[in-house]
């Protein structure tokens, strides 16, 4: 048996990876072409294959990604190749679902505007000096306190891919309170937490949208979902939902997103993914006090490095015992 990593990875690692399969010949490539002239004979490749690499192998049974995503990875001789192809889906889920419930709870109790309000040492509240409460004044001064604020156990959530982020939002937008609905491409494979309303086919994308106060996108890029958000699905939200996009940015197209909150078709927006990553300085998503725009950081944890290495330990210790693989990737959704 033979296994090859490219690009190649640190002693510890390799040496949780060779203790998985001691009998097996082991290849840490440090160049691809060093990676390239391994490959005859190869059964297994974990880490990043090219075309050229691939053209060169004559056995090759499993490739595993190191990434979740696979728009810069897969290749058409890959996806057509007999190999079983694997990623690192799920590693994220509970992570990144924390940070979306912080874009949400932002947004609920306007967090991020009372965040520039302290650089600006403005002490107002928001929906402006007519929603400022003296509470001096006794009973009634409640009634004023209703502004501007989401009560998140009457807000509905809609999630568009419920796999292992989705469900891991789902989750705690339930303990939250709040009514959770789905969609996926395969609504009949996923697993929801109970207490999701319902998780439909791509045909109810619209409906959901429309329901949902806040659209949260957790799909990955594939041709089908690239450039999804487009002007038209956009218009399907209200003007008081918040769109919040953790599952890669090719799928909203920034464009029609700026005119959609220049509109006011939508309330807002939190973006962790883009179609251009950078984001360049000079684009105009930066100038919304109602959008809020991290680096791709939300899958940042001291957790995720943990488990992308026992889930490779995993998968070789299966692959040398010729038992069912992790995190199968079903390579027809991108060809
Ligand atoms: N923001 C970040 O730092 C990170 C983002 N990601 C992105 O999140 C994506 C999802 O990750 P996981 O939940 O772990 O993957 P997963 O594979 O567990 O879930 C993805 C779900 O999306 C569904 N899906 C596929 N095509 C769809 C479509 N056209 N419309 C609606 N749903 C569709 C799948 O059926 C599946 O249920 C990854 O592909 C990756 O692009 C992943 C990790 C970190
Ligand atoms: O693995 C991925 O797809 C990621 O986005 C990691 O942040």
């Amino acid at each position: 048996m033979k296994l090859v990593v490219h690009p190649a990875v640190d002693a510890d690692r390799l040496e949780a990876l060779r203790s998985a399969a001691p009998e097996a010949e082991w290849i840490n490539a440090v160049s691809s072409s060093e990676a390239q002239a391994a490959m005859p004979g190869v059964d297994g490749f974990l880490g990043k294959i090219t075309p050229a690499m691939l053209a060169r192998a004559d056995r090759l049974r499993w490739v595993q990604s190191f990434t979740a995503s696979l728009e810069h990875y897969l290749f058409p001789a890959l996806a057509a190749h007999p190999c079983v192809l694997t990623n690192t889906r799920g590693l994220f889920g509970d992570v990144i679902a924390d940070q979306v419930m912080g874009y949400v709870l932002c947004f609920a109790r306007n967090l991020h505007t009372y965040v520039e309000r302290r650089i600006e040492r403005r002490y107002e509240p928001e929906g402006g000096e007519s929603a400022r409460v003296d509470f001096a004044s006794g009973p009634g001064v409640v009634n004023a306190m209703d502004r501007a604020t989401i009560y998140l156990p009457r807000a509905t959530m809609g999630v568009i891919g419920m796999g292992g982020i989705g469900c891991e939002v789902a989750r705690r937008a339930l303990a939250f309170g709040m009514t959770v609905r789905g969609v996926d491409r395969f609504p009949d494979r996923v697993s929801p937490p109970s207490g999701v309303d319902r998780v439909d086919g791509l045909n109810g994308l619209e409906d959901l949208l429309t329901w949902s106060d806040f659209a949260v996108i957790a799909a990955p890029h594939t041709p089908e979902t690239e450039g999804l958000f487009d002007a038209k699905i956009l218009a399907a939200l209200r003007p008081s939902t918040y769109l919040i996009n953790v599952g890669r940015g090719a799928i909203v197209v920034l464009d029609a997103l700026v005119a959609a909150l220049r509109a006011g078709s939508l309330a807002g927006a939190a973006l962790d993914v883009y179609e251009v990553e950078p984001l360049p300085p000079g684009h105009p998503l930066w100038s919304f006090p109602n959008v809020i725009l991290t680096p791709h950081t939300a899958g940042y944890s001291p957790v995720v490095a943990e488990r992308h290495r026992a889930l490779l330990v995993d998968n070789v210790r299966r692959f040398v015992r010729n038992e069912p693989l992790l995190n199968v990737v079903d390579k027809a959704l991108w060809f």
